[in-house]
């Protein structure tokens, strides 16, 4: 099972994170051999804008709050969450610290100068994608919404996760082999099996494709690092 970030692993900054077309189709192909999941800090309403034509086995969304599969939706938090989400909003409006609210996350983007403020938060957690945080309740991470997927589907093969960024560091403490974009911050190198040659998607698509032409095998992992 592959699980890949999205922002600046699939997609590029450059090209204001919309999905190239050439990526999908690698991941479309294969997707239809091998289970392929988007793990990202996005919201769902982006899938349509940033990766109109993808289709994965499923996404994890609001950086593991949310997974779609076929035409199911889990959401990973309880009820309670919602009322420790409306006092977190009340402090952030007290404070004049922007924010916008998904379906079960708290996004703070260009938060660092409100990085403090933002840490004294202890009803929730908070999470940073580059210069952006996310809150969200405590037991919701990237590596949770694998580690509940794995158990939902009966999983019992190897996983692979892909990123660049310091949310995707819970992605890594759950999977089988950790793959950095080359892209990837210093401390997500270091982190990885394998850093990748080449940056965000140019970089998922060649792996992709070391797996679909038998270089990877992905039922016998861990492999040996290949390069750093
Ligand atoms: O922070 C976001 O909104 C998206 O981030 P990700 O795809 O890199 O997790």
């Amino acid at each position: 099972m592959v699980l890949s970030d999205f922002d600046r692993t699939l997609s590029s900054d450059r090209e204001s994170f919309i999905l190239r077309e050439d990526v999908a189709k690698i991941v479309n192909y294969f997707s239809a051999k091998y289970l392929f999941f988007v793990v990202t800090g996005r919201e769902r309403k982006y899938i349509n804008i940033l990766a109109r034509g993808l289709s994965p086995t499923g996404w994890i969304i609001e950086n593991g709050g949310i997974i779609l599969i076929k035409d199911k939706e889990i959401k990973l938090t309880d009820e309670n969450w919602y009322s420790i989400r409306e006092k977190i909003i009340k402090k952030l409006d007290k404070e004049g610290i922007p924010y916008s609210v998904g379906e079960v996350i708290i996004y703070v983007n260009s938060a660092f100068e409100n990085k403090r403020k933002l840490e004294e938060i202890v009803e929730a957690k908070v999470e940073w994608n580059r210069n952006d945080a996310m809150i969200m309740p405590h037991n919701v991470s990237k590596g949770n919404a694998v580690l509940f997927l794995k158990s939902y589907l009966g999983f019992k093969g190897k996983t692979i996760g892909i990123g660049d960024s310091q949310n995707d560091i819970p992605l890594f403490n759950v999977v089988d082999l950790k793959v950095a974009v080359a892209n990837a911050l210093p401390e997500i190198k270091s982190m990885a099996d394998i850093v990748l040659d080449k940056e965000d998607g140019e970089g998922v698509k060649d792996f992709l494709l070391r797996i679909l032409n038998g270089e990877i095998n992905i039922d016998s992992l861990p492999i040996k690092r290949f390069s750093k």
